[in-house]
């Protein structure tokens, strides 16, 4: 029985502000695919694409575990079908047919699927014998010229399972057999009627020795798909390995399949790749961060590197729980941060019901960061590039009690260096824009950008999200410092704090040696530090970020150190530069 709906189709159903079905079918489309394009609909229960001339591989569905109906035939997908597929485990409609399909067979187990097609692709290999696949009936497996084995009834398997071609054969003996004349005939027929039994006696003992060691073989093939879930595939391969963990949970305290199954909600779209927040049904929140644009790198080097990850341990430092490598999949496994990042505390909800960053606790992140950094330089070799590489507000993440968590450290080696100038912060530092180098330093210089995106609440090149522009903070500092309107650059929060404003020069004065153009004028990590920890918090004890300060004190405040500074009036500020 055919579900589907017959008639070309548009329609969005949505619940609450989450999208449950997409159908946009027989509509034209065209184009290739992305396969995370359906990633952030995590409450997708049907995706109906049919009859359209769309390409590319097929979608990646980690993340959308409610789906019950999935129908992309009729379209030119190509490419291996997703071992995504293995995690929903509610899929009740499948269709993939008539596409470029290619590779192997998944080993589908879901019992609840009711309907399901991938005949006329160009799959190939074993169907695997899983009591789901072999629930539906040839047709569904259908012109797929490489495709063998039970329910493909038309082409069985070369590796021992066809033997019609046996059976079929003709006596070679009869073709050979010599027209003589009547006296020697009788001689030679009954010579040949002896050769002739031979020969069955011979085939009826080659036709057992290869039936027990076909049923032995499959027997063998049937109990490592039971114990293992294993299939010929190399989609398959990759959803049967496992998650590796290396940080505080245990093997077996969770799995892949657990964080496939989770429901997931979108953090965001990183450099390295997207990063979904999982919940599992026992209520733990992690991270789950997938991966991409990787260099081609062995699972060992991967592992040794991911080992390398886990061995900087630092309170200041977001640890890393796990990992998980495949040939199509690479994800990071990480705590999840509930206060989300600086960035969104310095940048995030400015207006009405803001409750204000105070200076106290800016201070204290610039030196839990600090911390984190020259733990990192100090466990670095010093031939080793930016051991962080890729400093920014959206990287320094706040655990619950607001402690400062550093993410996205020693992710470099990973990468190409076409895709690290692209992507990380260190290589927009001033070494790497004129001498095409980057070290230590350039995470010094990093730092220094983030002192002065606390500082100035504003939003930095280097942090703001792709659409967005930030200003080049060091720049635009500077010049307000060396034409002495220093004081508009300090965060309007900050100035509406009594006795904060010494401090303040001090952190900026720190931030603008951080961003020295030349990466030899800048002070190291450990003197960085010492000179935060030097700076005193400010007696007041409405501190906590839920305190506020009124108009009159922060303009008195901040007058009475500017006026210690300059005699200098203030003048606007552009912007743009
Ligand atoms: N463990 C976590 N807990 C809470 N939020 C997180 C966590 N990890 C990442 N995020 C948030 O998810 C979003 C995406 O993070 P991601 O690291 O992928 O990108 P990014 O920091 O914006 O850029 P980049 O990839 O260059 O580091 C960011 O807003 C980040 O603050």
């Amino acid at each position: 029985m055919d579900d589907r709906p017959p008639l070309f189709m548009v329609r969005v159903r949505c619940m609450g502000d989450r999208v449950t079905e997409l159908t946009l079918r027989g509509i034209g489309l065209s184009g290739r695919t992305d396969r995370e394009a359906l990633a952030n609909l995590t409450e997708l229960t049907k995706v109906d694409l049919s009859s359209n001339s769309v390409s590319g591989n097929m979608f990646d569905l980690y993340f959308n575990p409610k789906m019950r109906y999935l129908d992309l035939s009729e379209n030119a997908f190509r490419g291996s079908i997703s071992a995504s597929l293995l995690g929903l485990n509610f899929l009740e409609y499948l269709h993939l047919q008539h596409n470029n399909f290619s590779g192997s067979m998944i080993a589908l187990t879901q019992k609840s699927l009711r309907a399901f097609n991938v005949s006329k692709n160009n799959l190939s290999g074993r169907i695997p014998p899983t009591p789901a696949l072999l629930s539906f009936n040839e047709s569904s497996y259908a012109k797929n010229p490489g495709l063998c084995g039970p329910p493909s009834l038309v082409v069985s398997c070369r590796d021992g399972t066809d033997s019609m071609n046996v059976t079929n054969s003709q006596d070679p003996e009869n073709s050979k057999r010599p027209k003589l004349n009547t006296a020697m005939s009788i001689v030679i027929i009954g010579l040949s009627i002896l050769a002739v039994l031979v020969v069955l006696l011979f085939l009826i003992f080659y036709k057992r020795r290869k039936r027990i060691n076909r049923e032995a073989s499959k027997k063998e093939c049937e109990s490592e798909h039971t114990n293992d879930n294993k299939t010929e595939g190399e989609e398959s391969a990759s959803s049967r390995r496992s998650l590796s963990f290396i940080g505080d949970y245990k093997s077996g305290d969770f799995d892949i399949r657990d964080l496939l199954r989770a429901s997931a909600e979108g953090l965001g779209k990183g450099s390295f790749g997207n990063c979904y927040k999982v919940t599992l049904d026992d209520g733990r929140t992690l991270v789950v961060k997938r991966l991409r644009n990787l260099l081609p790198l062995t699972s060992d080097e991967f592992a040794r590197h991911m080992r390398s990850l886990a061995d900087a341990k630092h309170p200041n430092l977001l640890p890393l729980l796990g990992y998980f490598f495949s040939d199509d999949e690479k994800l990071l496994v990480s705590r999840f941060a509930p206060n989300r990042s600086l960035f969104e505390r310095i940048h995030g909800g400015r207006g009405r019901n803001r409750v204000p960053f105070k200076w106290n606790t800016r201070l204290s992140i610039a030196r839990g960061v600090a911390r984190a950094l020259l733990f990192l330089h100090s466990n670095a070799k010093p031939s080793d590039t930016a051991p962080h590489g890729n400093l920014k507000t959206s990287n320094i993440l706040l655990d619950e009690d607001g402690t400062p968590l550093v993410s996205d450290y020693g992710l470099r080696p990973l990468v190409s260096t076409t895709i690290a100038v692209h992507t990380m912060t260190s290589y927009k530092s001033p070494e790497y824009e004129h001498c095409r180098r980057v070290g230590h330093k350039s995470d010094v210089w990093s730092y220094g950008c983030v002192l002065l995106e606390i500082i100035t609440g504003r939003m930095s090149s280097h942090s703001a999200p792709e659409g967005v522009r930030g200003i080049e903070l060091c720049g635009w500092v500077n010049r307000a410092v060396r034409e002495e309107w220093t004081g508009e650059v300090f965060d309007v929060e900050i100035r509406a704090e009594r006795g904060a404003m010494g401090g303040v020069l001090r952190l900026l004065n720190v931030a603008l040696r951080c961003c020295e153009r030349v990466p030899e004028k800048r002070p190291e990590m450990a003197e960085v530090l010492r000179e935060i920890e030097g700076i005193e918090m400010t007696a007041s004890d409405d501190d906590d970020d839920g305190g506020g300060g009124d108009g009159d004190s922060q303009d008195r405040s901040f007058e009475s150190v500017e006026g210690q500074r300059s005699n200098a009036g203030l003048v606007s500020v552009n912007e743009e530069r």
